[in-house]
């Protein structure tokens, strides 16, 4: 069995006591920060910026995963890094030379990701795959959180396991909107190693609990 993590995205965070957010985290079973960077133009939202960024990474105590919805992502590869991302991951539909931008962000110190919209096929990464630290695959449209789950994501985990496994690479699959505790089991069992959640775990009643609800269904 591999990697199971769940990582919660702050998206959904309370950023009017965003610390108390942050202390919960880190103080709960999840694994990672979800960080999501969107700026108005690759998708139609705007999230936070560097200067969140360097708050929320002044406090948290775990693994910092990055994830830029924004068009030329280069421009922000050294930044990102000096702010203390450990995986930083873009869009394969905002990347010219997708390579180019793996050696980029790995020549940082940082673990390299690509995201892929729903519509876009696991297979365009086959031939950069043995360079790719994480593969995340959206399960909504990116852009906002508390939207619901995209059935075909399990046939989109489980064509990227084989590749992954043909290819013989270490590359982690991460699954990104609408994440709950009736698809997450289903998830890792498809193949998938990193639950990003965001509305499921900071609006629900306790999001301590639901955390540990959601590590006990993936483990
Ligand atoms: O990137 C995104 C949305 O674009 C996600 O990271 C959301 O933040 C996940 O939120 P939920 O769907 O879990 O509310």
């Amino acid at each position: 069995m591999g990697k199971r993590l769940i990582a919660p995205s702050l998206l959904a965070a309370d950023f009017g006591n965003l610390q108390h957010d942050i202390e919960m985290v880190n103080a709960s079973e999840a694994d990672w920060f979800h960080l999501d960077i969107m700026d108005g133009v690759f998708v139609p939202n705007i999230s936070f910026g560097m200067p969140v960024v360097k708050a929320i990474a002044k406090h948290a105590k775990k693994t910092l995963d990055v994830h830029l919805m924004i068009v030329d992502p280069d421009r922000y590869i050294k930044e990102f890094a000096d702010l203390g991302a450990d995986v930083l991951t873009v869009h394969y539909e905002t990347c010219n030379h997708l390579n180019r931008t793996i050696q980029a962000i790995k020549g940082e110190g940082m673990k390299a990701g690509v995201a892929i919209t729903p519509h876009t096929s696991v297979h365009l990464l086959e031939d950069s795959l043995e360079d790719i630290d994480l593969v995340c695959v959206m399960s909504v449209n990116p852009g906002f959180g508390g939207q619901s789950f995209i059935e075909n994501t399990y046939n989109k985990v489980s064509a990227l396991k084989e590749l992954i496994e043909k290819k013989n690479t270490n590359t982690l699959i991460e699954i990104d909107g609408g994440v709950n505790a009736t698809n997450a089991k289903r998830l890792v069992e498809a193949g998938a190693n990193v639950l990003v959640a965001g509305s499921f775990v900071f609006k629900s009643e306790n999001p301590t609990l639901t955390i540990s609800e959601l590590k006990k269904e993936i483990a």
